[in-house]
């Protein structure tokens, strides 16, 4: 039966861990305490027999001869008395362990639940980059938010299921010592009934699958109606999204309503079997005529047995009906098929010469149709200088910062930093020497300070110093709160150049050596962004600027300029050479270049 639990049984060692030791524990409570159970009910033998005044009942053997003689030195009442008190006893005794084993039971459980979110969490938290790329937000969102859930159900269920298992097997052996032809008649009776059992749990799997796939769908709907907001409303779709909702959650409800149909139909379906099978044995010990203290001890251990017997079918479907949340929870914490995040031990020195771009040729990870974004591309960036990367949209610079940050590995050829491969470089001391300030680098959902500050324990006046450099502190000032300000969820309580504001002092409190902005000062005005060019200014020499913009006034201070096109660099120059030319004629110039 444990191992028809396999799949929680197999999550259960991943999550639990270092608890997998109390398994044993839980085990032996349940042993222990089906071991009182049986023993109190194996003394309703001599009780009956003093009841129905038999000294010596006939057809008594083994186990049944063996409570006979419990007390047979005593008068009948001092015995009625003392088999009265030791039934309570061990029924107490019970009844703690049981209490014991299930406090145990859900620590266990709170822990298990606790160890798979928890793991969940890192292997987002440690997977490569390009995962995000290829996964879907909303899969993600209902394996962290739903399924995780009914896994650790899952993980409670079989635990319920070993102490039932543990149960059942006592009290099987203590109907076998009573009566080896009864508990025969029994066996087979459970095992046609586990058979029925088995044959309906089974269709259980695919409903299973559908609930998850259609809750997936729905968390995407649902992320959708969360984020795009104002794009419904400004296009008028509020009906359209709302029948789009309405279909993903009433997908998830038809599925749940057959799932759910079907584990219904089980606990009715074994309560009928069991009880024919009850009666079968109750009528077949009478006509073979077995003595009625012994009848009276088989019923009630069987009746006792039943239970444990119908908790563990229904953990086993229900186990069943999980198998989609299970295999989700597991296809998410399994390494093997994930990208896996950048490698590399040897030190980031900080760059002193250049980082070299040596025909790196990159491809988003995904379909085998996926085109080419970077063809052998080479080019250089200055250590000290600024360098404006610059190409119509969609010509691979962000690809490039991705690249640089690493969160992205080239397809061929190589990032060399001083001469040395990035590749082999550790990637978190790489990325402590890099800042990025990108349009679509979140806010999180703190204070400004919280947020100016991000993993960094640089002090309130340094924040303020880098928020007076990105142009800030005079909007923080004017707030409420300053800069205790709950900027909210991505920072929505702001506008976008007050968000690229504190995104921009966010990267300046570091004072990065290489600091690359990706349309990071876009949305502001053009004397905030003026000053910010003066900030940048004050950079020369000491640290590298990278800055990527579609305006003219954003790149006006670079010292170099590399032009792309449709994933080529098309030219690398001095920016003083193309100094007079316009955005517009720094495009046409790529393309002269190609010529
Ligand atoms: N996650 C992704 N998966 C697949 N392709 C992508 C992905 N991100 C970008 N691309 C493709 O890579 C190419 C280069 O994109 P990239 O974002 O680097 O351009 P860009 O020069 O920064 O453009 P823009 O100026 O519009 O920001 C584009 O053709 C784009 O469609």
């Amino acid at each position: 039966m444990l191992k028809l639990l396999l799949p929680g049984l197999q999550l259960l060692r991943q999550a639990l861990g270092r608890q997998m030791r109390l398994l044993p524990v839980v085990v032996m409570f349940g042993l222990m305490s089906a071991v009182l159970e049986g023993t109190g009910i194996g003394l309703i033998i001599p009780m009956l027999s003093i009841i129905g005044g038999q000294k010596d009942p006939t057809g008594l053997g083994g186990l049944s001869a063996l409570f006979q003689q419990i007390g047979s030195s005593m008068d009948d009442r001092q015995r009625m008395m003392a088999i009265a008190a030791c039934i309570l006893a061990l029924i107490t005794l019970k009844n703690i362990i049981a209490f014991a084993n299930t406090a145990l039971t859900n620590f266990v459980y709170g822990k298990a639940g606790h160890a798979i979110r928890s793991a969940l969490a890192d292997q987002l938290l440690k997977i490569g980059y390009p995962f995000f790329l290829q996964e879907s937000p909303g899969r993600l969102l209902n394996i962290i938010s739903n399924e995780s859930w009914r896994a650790s159900d899952a993980i409670q269920t079989v635990l319920a299921a070993i102490v039932n298992a543990s149960a059942s097997i006592i009290l099987l052996t203590f109907l076998l010592l009573l009566s080896w032809q009864m508990t025969l008649c029994v066996a087979v009776g459970l095992i046609l009934v586990q058979v029925a059992h088995a044959g309906l749990s089974a269709s259980l799997k695919m409903p299973s699958r559908n609930v998850t796939s259609f809750n997936n769908e729905l968390a995407s709907t649902m992320l959708h109606l969360v984020h795009a907001g104002r794009l419904i409303r400004i296009f008028g779709q509020e009906a359209r999204e709302k029948a789009v909702f309405d279909g993903a959650s009433n997908a998830v409800r038809k599925a749940g309503f057959i799932l759910q149909t079907r584990q219904g139909a089980l606990p009715p379906l074994t309560e009928v079997l069991h009880s024919a099978l009850f009666l079968a044995v109750v009528v077949s010990a009478w006509a073979w005529g077995v003595s009625f203290p012994i009848i009276v001890a088989f019923v009630v251990l069987l009746y006792r047995l039943q239970p444990h017997v119908r908790a563990l079918q229904q953990a086993w479907s229900q186990v069943q009906g999980w198998s989609g949340s299970l295999e989700e929870v597991r296809w998410l914490l399994d390494s093997s098929d994930k990208p896996r995040p950048p490698t590399g031990d040897a030190p980031a020195e900080g760059l002193n010469r250049e980082i070299r771009f040596d025909r790196v040729t990159f491809k988003y990870p995904g379909s085998a149709a996926r085109p080419v974004v970077l063809h052998s591309a080479s080019f250089q960036i200055c250590h000290g200088r600024s360098t404006a990367l610059i190409g119509r949209s969609g010509a691979g610079k962000t690809t490039i910062v991705n690249l640089l940050c690493r969160f992205v590995e080239p397809d061929e050829g190589e990032i060399l930093i001083d001469g040395f491969p990035l590749s082999r470089i550790d990637p978190a001391q790489w990325r402590s020497r890099l800042a990025l300030a990108s349009q679509d680098l979140e806010l999180v959902d703190g204070t400004i300070l919280e947020n100016i500050t991000y993993g960094l324990h640089a002090s309130p006046a340094e924040a303020e110093h880098a928020a007076r450099l990105a142009e800030a502190h005079e909007f923080i000032e004017t707030l409420p709160h300053g800069y205790k300000t709950l900027v909210g969820y991505r920072g929505a309580s702001l506008s976008a150049g007050q968000r690229q504001r504190i995104a921009l002092a966010r990267a300046l409190v570091r004072d990065p050596d290489i600091l690359i902005l990706d349309e990071a000062t876009n949305a502001m005005d053009g004397l905030s962004e003026a000053a910010i060019v003066e900030t940048l200014k004050l950079r020369a020499g000491r640290r590298t600027t990278i800055v990527i913009s579609h305006h003219r006034s954003t790149i006006s201070f670079c010292d170099d300029i590399v032009i792309l096109s449709d994933g080529h660099v098309r030219n690398q120059t001095s920016f003083t050479q193309v100094a007079s030319l316009s955005m517009d004629q720094l495009y046409e110039h790529e393309l002269l270049g190609k010529h």
